[in-house]
């Protein structure tokens, strides 16, 4: 199946002092179903704001991004909201989950209201297992480490097995080691549930886990010029080794 993803001639821009101020323009790109993708570029590219176009938690100003099926940038923002919990996993680097629930309930709170008590039981079961966080799932998120809140978010973000799954550094607040862990489980569920994955990410050595590394200036235009062609000589520039000695490439 092609083209999971399709974005012609999108554009947006944000209110910046008496006018706009430009921050997406992609021309023509595409994702195929399956795709698992790196997406990097330098800080203040624009990597957040396309994430949150294809989540539909930002309109398009222009131009047709459809997802999974669906034309997101024709739909109005209570479409965008159903959208999003559909057909789309988001996960984030700080988690998000509710402090005051522990972290089988944050969990819970995503699942079909159609699925019975013991079915969602079941479900949760299984997934809690497999990430090893059987033990730990009635806890609230604050006495789980990082690493394990992570996890904990990514079952939330997965349990449903959306289409889409998109993650903003779902790495960057986690050690090196802890990181490595969290995005190899990132991609080994998005892999068993066929979903799509685009991962934001500024190091290198991860962005090397991945088989599609996406630099952001190659489609989006806003970012042609010096900025783009600097991360794009550094990204290649830098073996995982190198990346890795030098506790990853930050751009
Ligand atoms: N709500 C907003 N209103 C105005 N400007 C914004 C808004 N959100 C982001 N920006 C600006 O848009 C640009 C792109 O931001 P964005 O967060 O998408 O970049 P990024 O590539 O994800 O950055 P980073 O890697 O540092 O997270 C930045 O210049 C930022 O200051």
């Amino acid at each position: 199946m092609a083209g999971i993803i399709q974005a012609k001639g999108i554009r947006k821009s944000y209110k910046y002092q008496q006018g706009l101020l430009p921050i997406i323009d992609i021309d023509n790109w595409s994702a195929e179903s399956g795709d698992a993708i790196a997406l990097l570029g330098p800080s203040g590219s624009g990597k957040s704001t396309f994430l949150h176009l294809l989540g539909g938690v930002l309109p398009v100003d222009q131009g047709k991004l459809e997802v999974a099926g669906h034309d997101v940038s024709a739909m109005k923002e209570s479409e965008r909201d159903s959208y999003r919990s559909s057909a789309v996993g988001y996960v984030f680097q700080d988690f998000y989950l509710i402090p005051s629930l522990t972290v089988k309930q944050n969990v819970e709170l995503v699942m079909p209201k159609t699925m019975n008590k013991s079915e969602r039981t079941k479900l949760m079961d299984e997934w809690f297992e497999r990430v090893g966080l059987q033990d730990r799932m009635n806890q609230l998120p604050s006495r789980l480490s990082r690493g394990q809140q992570q996890r904990a978010a990514i079952i939330r973000a997965m349990i449903n097995k959306p289409p889409i799954v998109l993650a903003d550094e779902p790495t960057g607040s986690l050690d090196f080691e802890t990181g490595s862990s969290v995005m190899r489980l990132l991609l080994d569920m998005s892999r068993e549930n066929g979903s799509t994955l685009i991962t934001v990410t500024h190091d290198l050595h991860l962005a090397e886990l991945f088989p599609v590394k996406l630099q952001f200036a190659e489609i989006n235009s806003c970012l042609k010029g010096q900025q783009g062609r600097d991360a794009s000589a550094a990204l290649a520039a830098a073996s995982p080794l190198k990346a890795a000695a030098s506790g990853g490439w930050r751009s």
